[in-house]
């Protein structure tokens, strides 16, 4: 395959008009709460090539992961739940909601989400996706979420099989984050796991290798234009 097949993100052109319109149904049906950690202390396990910040590499995966929910996703069932300043400046006027982040870890920050969408929404349709999915396309994201559909409750792994990178329920008052590592099993216990053949959805960066197999797959912009700075 030549280069640039490689390092173009897939806009996956070709179903019918009908599946799009059936799709994007389904997406307008959730509200997704995105946790993104303050880009100052995330990432820890990366080592970010020369000349580039670590800070700043966490906040492009976040950039990009948010950009293509709001690609997806109506604005106003987008909840983010940061205390990252340039994530809030980011998201200012997108219409998605910020959520202050409670501050005693990532559980905790999607407790805070699942109690802001109950506030306005109860009972609705809640997805949880993380905020380091760099190579993550519109596309990819909305199969995910059809799929997810048709479950009560959803838990898609990551690209290793033991983390996740997506939880789901139909009913947001039922949904319950266990995150941490090897959380794919504990959500497995109350959500049907999902093997998608999806890997832009399922490729979290956490280290050098999944960095790796982002940039194969092809990154958003904000972390294209991050790596590839003179
Ligand atoms: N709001 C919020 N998001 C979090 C928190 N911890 C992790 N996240 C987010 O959850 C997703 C997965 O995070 P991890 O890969 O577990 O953690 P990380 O801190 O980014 O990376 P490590 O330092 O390698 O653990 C990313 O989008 C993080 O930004 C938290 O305490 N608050
Ligand atoms: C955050 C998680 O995964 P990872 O540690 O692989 O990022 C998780 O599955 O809870």
């Amino acid at each position: 395959m030549a280069a640039s097949e490689v390092n173009r993100r897939d806009t996956h052109p070709g179903p019918s008009e009908n599946i799009v319109h059936v799709k994007s149904a389904v997406t307008s049906t959730w509200q997704v709460i995105v946790p993104v950690k303050h880009s100052a202390r995330g990432k820890s396990r990366l080592r970010p090539p020369d000349g580039v910040h670590r800070r700043d590499l966490a906040l492009a995966f976040a950039l990009d992961t948010l950009d293509t929910v709001l690609e997806v996703v109506p604005a106003g069932q987008v909840f983010v739940v940061t205390a990252d300043p340039e994530i809030r400046l980011q998201l200012r006027g997108s219409g998605a909601a910020l959520v202050d982040d409670p501050g005693r870890g990532l559980n905790a920050a999607v407790a805070a989400g699942i109690a802001a969408v109950t506030a306005g929404a109860p009972h609705s349709p809640t997805a949880v996706l993380l905020g380091d999915l760099p190579a993550l396309t519109a596309a990819e994201l909305t199969d995910g979420l059809a799929a997810c559909a048709a479950t009560e409750a959803a838990v898609v792994p990551d690209h290793e099989g033991t983390g996740t990178v997506l939880v789901t329920h139909h009913d947001a008052g039922r949904l319950v984050p266990r995150f941490g590592t090897g959380s794919a099993a504990r959500h497995a216990r109350s959500a049907t796991t999902l093997h998608l053949d999806l890997p832009r959805l399922r490729t979290d960066v956490d280290n050098d290798e999944s960095l790796g197999l982002a940039r194969e797959l092809g990154v958003g912009p904000w972390t294209r234009r991050l790596l590839e700075q003179p």
